[in-house]
C-alpha cells in the first residue's frame, strides 16, 4: 500500500474510533438522563401558528398603502403560517439537545415557544424551572457600552449587584471583546455582529439556567470562542438543567449535544442519539 493509502486508512480508523467513542458517550448520557428521569421540558402535540396581518396587501408599497387609506378599504385578511405541527418530546435534566433542520423548518419557533414567548395554537408545553432564551436577537442596548450591557444583562437575569461585580471580569474575558482593544468601553453599535453575539452569549452563560435555549449563538464566534462556548455549555449542563442548541453547524451539535431532534416543515422527523440523527440528516436520508 502506498504511504498516502496508509495515511488514508489510519485517518479512517481514527474517524471510526472517534465516532464509536462519541456514540458510546451519547448512549451513556441519554441512559443516565433517563435513569434520573427528571423531566424539565414536556412538549405535547404542539402546534404553533403565526398570524400575519395584511400579508396579501398587494404590492406593499407606500402608494398602495396610501390608496388603501384613502379608499378606506378594510385591511386584507390574516394569513396563517403553521410553523410547528404536532411536535411531541420530553427533555430531561442533564441533557443537551440539538435542534436541526433546514431553513424555515421551525427550530427557532420551537425554542421561542419553550421560552414562553409564543402561544401554542394546540397542545401544551410544560417546563420545570425558568427557561432562558439566548438568541442572536437577545436584547442588548446598542447605545450603551458593552460594560453597561453586561451589568444590566446580569441584573436582568436576577443576579445581585455583588454577584455582577464578582462575575464581571470573567464575562468580559470569556467574551474576548477586549482582545483587540478596549471595546468593552465603547457603545455596542460599534461591535461587529459576531462580537455582539459573543457578548450576549457570555452574559447569558454567566448564570446557571434551569433550561438554557441557545439559538445559533455558537456559529457567530471565531474558532477559539466556539471552543470556549462549547466547553461552557458542557459545564452549564453539569451544573444544572437542560440545554437546547439550534445550529446549522453540525459539528457544534456533535461536540455539544448527545441527543438531537430533527424538525422539517414543522414536523418532528427524528429524535435520538446525535450521531444517528445528524448522520441521516447529512446523508439526506429519512428514517
Ligand atoms: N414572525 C413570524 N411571522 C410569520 N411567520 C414566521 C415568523 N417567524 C417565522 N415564521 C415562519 O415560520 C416558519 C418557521 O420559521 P423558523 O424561524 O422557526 O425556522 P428555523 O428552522 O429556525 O429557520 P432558520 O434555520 O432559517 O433559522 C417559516 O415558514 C417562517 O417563515
Amino acid at each position: 500500500m502506498s504511504s498516502s493509502g496508509r495515511r488514508r486508512r489510519s485517518t479512517a480508523v481514527a474517524d471510526t474510533t472517534l465516532t464509536t467513542d462519541r456514540e458510546e458517550r451519547d448512549a451513556k448520557a441519554i441512559a443516565a438522563a433517563k435513569e434520573t428521569r427528571v423531566p424539565t421540558v414536556v412538549v405535547d402535540d404542539v402546534h404553533i401558528v403565526y398570524k400575519v396581518h395584511g400579508a396579501s396587501a398587494g404590492k406593499g408599497s407606500a402608494t398602495s398603502a396610501l390608496s388603501r387609506l384613502i379608499s378606506r378599504k378594510r385591511s386584507p385578511a390574516i394569513t396563517e403560517v403553521h410553523a410547528v405541527r404536532g411536535v411531541t418530546f420530553t427533555a430531561y435534566k442533564g441533557e443537551a439537545i440539538g435542534l436541526i433542520g433546514s431553513n424555515g423548518s421551525g427550530k427557532s419557533t420551537m425554542l421561542s415557544a419553550i421560552a414562553g414567548l409564543l402561544p401554542t395554537a394546540k397542545g401544551a408545553i410544560y417546563t420545570h424551572g425558568q427557561p432562558s432564551l439566548l438568541g442572536v436577537n437577545a436584547a442588548l442596548m446598542d447605545d450603551l457600552t458593552g460594560e453597561r450591557n453586561v451589568v444590566l444583562g446580569c441584573l436582568a437575569m436576577g443576579m445581585s449587584p455583588a454577584q455582577v461585580k464578582e462575575r464581571y471580569q470573567d464575562i468580559v474575558d470569556f467574551s474576548g471583546i477586549n482582545e483587540k482593544g478596549q471595546f468593552i468601553n465603547l457603545p455596542m453599535r460599534t461591535y461587529s455582529s459576531g462580537m455582539a453575539a459573543r457578548l450576549r452569549f457570555s452574559i447569558a452563560a454567566a448564570k446557571t439556567h434551569d433550561v438554557l435555549l441557545i439559538d445559533e449563538a455558537l456559529s457567530t464566534g471565531d474558532q477559539a470562542f466556539q471552543r470556549r462556548s462549547e466547553a461552557r455549555i458542557r459545564e452549564l449542563r453539569k451544573e444544572a438543567g437542560t440545554v437546547f442548541l439550534v445550529s446549522h453547524n453540525n459539528n457544534a451539535i456533535r461536540d455539544t449535544c448527545e441527543r438531537t431532534i430533527w424538525i422539517e416543515t414543522g414536523e418532528l422527523i427524528m429524535d435520538g442519539p446525535t450521531d444517528e440523527v445528524v448522520g441521516m440528516y447529512e446523508r439526506g436520508e429519512r428514517p
